[in-house]
């Protein structure tokens, strides 16, 4: 049985100060940080395979800190798809192979693009939109907000990439980990759970707490 991890981030320094972020590259706060070394303890058993995050720094450095603390001491090593995923593979000698944990790193796993909400205060933007509005842009599945992805926009991207990678290591029996964002996972999650448009609405996921699903006969459940 395959295990598949999800993690959003830890708290980020525009996390903090409740600015929408989306694609804005924004490292992770004293929190975040702290949050990525509680996930990797509490994931220090699992010995994954592979590693997956988005090309923000926010997602690399979670990767990272948590897998500093694995019980494998294997040594992750960022391997960069530059847009052509056929150049993913094995690259280095098989004695160096088992010392290793691949983190890949793709623009298709990275946060909703935010459009015009980028920069601005959330509850600034509540006050000058109304909160139902801006509810809207948050969280449904097909309103995106001024110039921006909605989650179906950021689904097309995600979905694609998790069937053609991470699920194809899933199928291998390989154990893999995925550091990403609240709406990317949520997308993800949106396809792995078959939830409708109206129950993604009420799906929040935290920062920097793991999410455990295993993989059994081509069916993702969580645990
Ligand atoms: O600002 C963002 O990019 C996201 C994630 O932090 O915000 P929200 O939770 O409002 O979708």
């Amino acid at each position: 049985m395959a295990k598949l991890v999800l993690v959003r981030h830890g708290q980020s320094l525009w996390n903090k100060k409740n600015v929408f972020t989306g694609w804005v590259d924004v490292p992770l706060s004293t929190v975040g940080i702290e949050e990525a070394l509680k996930a990797g303890e509490t994931l220090a058993d699992v010995e994954f395979d592979a590693v997956y995050t988005s090309v923000q720094v926010r997602a690399l450095e979670t990767a990272m800190i948590a897998m500093a603390q694995n019980k494998s001491e294997k040594t992750p090593v960022v391997i960069h798809s530059d847009g052509k995923m056929s150049e993913w593979g094995v690259i280095y000698s098989e004695e160096m192979n088992k010392n290793i944990i691949p983190v890949y790193r793709d623009w298709h796993l990275n946060e909703r693009y935010y459009g015009e909400l980028q920069g601005m205060n959330k509850a600034e933007t509540a006050k000058t939109y109304g909160d139902e509005q801006v509810h809207i842009w948050r969280r449904s599945y097909d309103v995106p907000p001024p110039n921006g992805e909605c989650l179906q926009d950021t689904a097309e991207r995600t979905i694609p990439f998790f069937k053609e990678n991470i699920l194809k290591q899933l199928k291998e029996g390989k154990n893999v980990l995925v550091s990403a964002h609240g709406n990317s996972l949520r997308s993800i999650v949106m396809f792995i759970e078959e939830l409708s448009k109206e129950e993604v609405l009420k799906l929040e996921i935290p920062t920097g707490v793991p999410l455990l699903f295993s993989y059994e006969n081509d069916k993702l459940t969580r645990e």
